[in-house]
């Protein structure tokens, strides 16, 4: 039997499973079928007792409430990163209700699939309550990912899925040719809010400065690369919200992400401008006039 498989196809997953399978045999699995090496079926996949799950946090629900099943016992690593729109409820606490806490952990950090596909050079965080699933699953990763632990999950969680709001919001800032000063800021700002946001929920600070807070953020809110990114380059420009997702043909969670953000921050009384103004951007509001409102008091 196979140590190790990856759930869900997208570039993410496709990048997870070419780095895994360096050292070992990993398989991977997606709804559609796909010519990929030692792709498999769900049935077989969800026999491996190491899980890899690529799939969005806007589907994750659905999909394990159709297709999973515990009884194995096995580890399992999220490779998501967004909020849920609809509930604003995090990854772990979706899977929570599956997934016993010592099992589970989350990855974090910048990295954009087309380079790990590469054999780029990568520093993930791997984050779980429990330090035995980092043991498990570090020695899975090739030399080229360099794998940290954390046990913040929360906070992991929040500056992965934060971060994609402000590269939105960064995309619209460059889309708008605002200049060099005006994006620094903004990111900085961007840093110090979701800080700010990820305490009310019990995050660490530390997590906001290293890889999974700072180094996701700065990655992605300053390049092309990153879907998030382009979807701000897109409204910048005055397109339609439906068409740039069309045109992106992959997932930006940042989109559901804002709106997920704006409701928890109204319910939890949290000062959240930059990603406010995302979302009402997102609901139509002129990325100028969003601008006007963010720079004055
Ligand atoms: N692409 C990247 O560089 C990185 C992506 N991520 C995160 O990984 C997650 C996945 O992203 P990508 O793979 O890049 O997106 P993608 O758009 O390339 O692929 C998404 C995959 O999810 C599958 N999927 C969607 N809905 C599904 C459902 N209901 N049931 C089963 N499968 C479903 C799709 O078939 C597709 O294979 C996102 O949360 C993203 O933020 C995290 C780090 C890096
Ligand atoms: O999370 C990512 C890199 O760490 C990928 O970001 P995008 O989804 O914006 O491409």
């Amino acid at each position: 039997m196979a140590e190790i498989a990856v759930i869900g196809a997208g570039k993410w997953g496709q990048a997870l499973h070419f780095a895994l399978s360096q050292k070992q045999e990993c398989f991977i699995t997606s709804r559609t079928k796909r010519d990929i090496k030692n792709f498999v079926s769900l049935e077989k996949a969800l026999e491996c007792q190491h899980l890899v799950i690529a799939i969005p946090a806007q589907e994750i629900r659905e999909w394990l409430k159709n297709n999973f099943i515990y009884t194995k016992g096995q580890k399992i690593l999220v490779a998501a990163k967004g909020i849920e729109a609809t509930t604003g409820e995090f990854l772990n606490e979706i899977y929570s209700d599956y997934v016993p806490e010592k099992n589970i952990g989350f990855i974090s950090g910048p990295s954009f699939a087309a380079e790990v596909i590469q054999g780029l050079p990568c520093a993930l965080v791997l984050n779980s309550t429990s330090k035995k699933v980092y043991d498990k699953f570090k020695p899975f990763f090739p030399d080229f990912i360099k794998v940290y632990y954390s046990s913040d999950v929360t906070g992991a969680e929040i500056a992965g899925a934060y971060k994609n709001v402000l590269a939105i919001a960064s995309g619209i800032c460059d889309g708008l040719h605002l200049g060099n000063n005006a994006r620094a800021s903004l990111i900085s700002r961007g840093l110090v809010e979701m800080q700010r946001f990820g305490k009310k929920f019990g995050a660490k600070k530390s997590s906001f400065i290293g890889l999974s807070g700072a180094g996701d953020l700065f990655l992605t809110a300053s390049s092309t690369l990153s879907r998030n990114y382009r979807v701000g380059l897109g409204l910048a420009k005055g397109e339609k919200l439906e068409n740039i997702l069309k045109e992106l043909g992959e997932v930006a969670e940042g989109v559901k992400t804002a709106e997920a953000i704006y409701k928890l921050s109204s319910e939890h009384f949290i000062y959240s401008p930059i990603a406010r103004e995302v979302k009402l951007i997102l609901d139509g509001k002129p990325p100028k006039e969003s601008l006007k409102d963010l720079i004055s008091d």
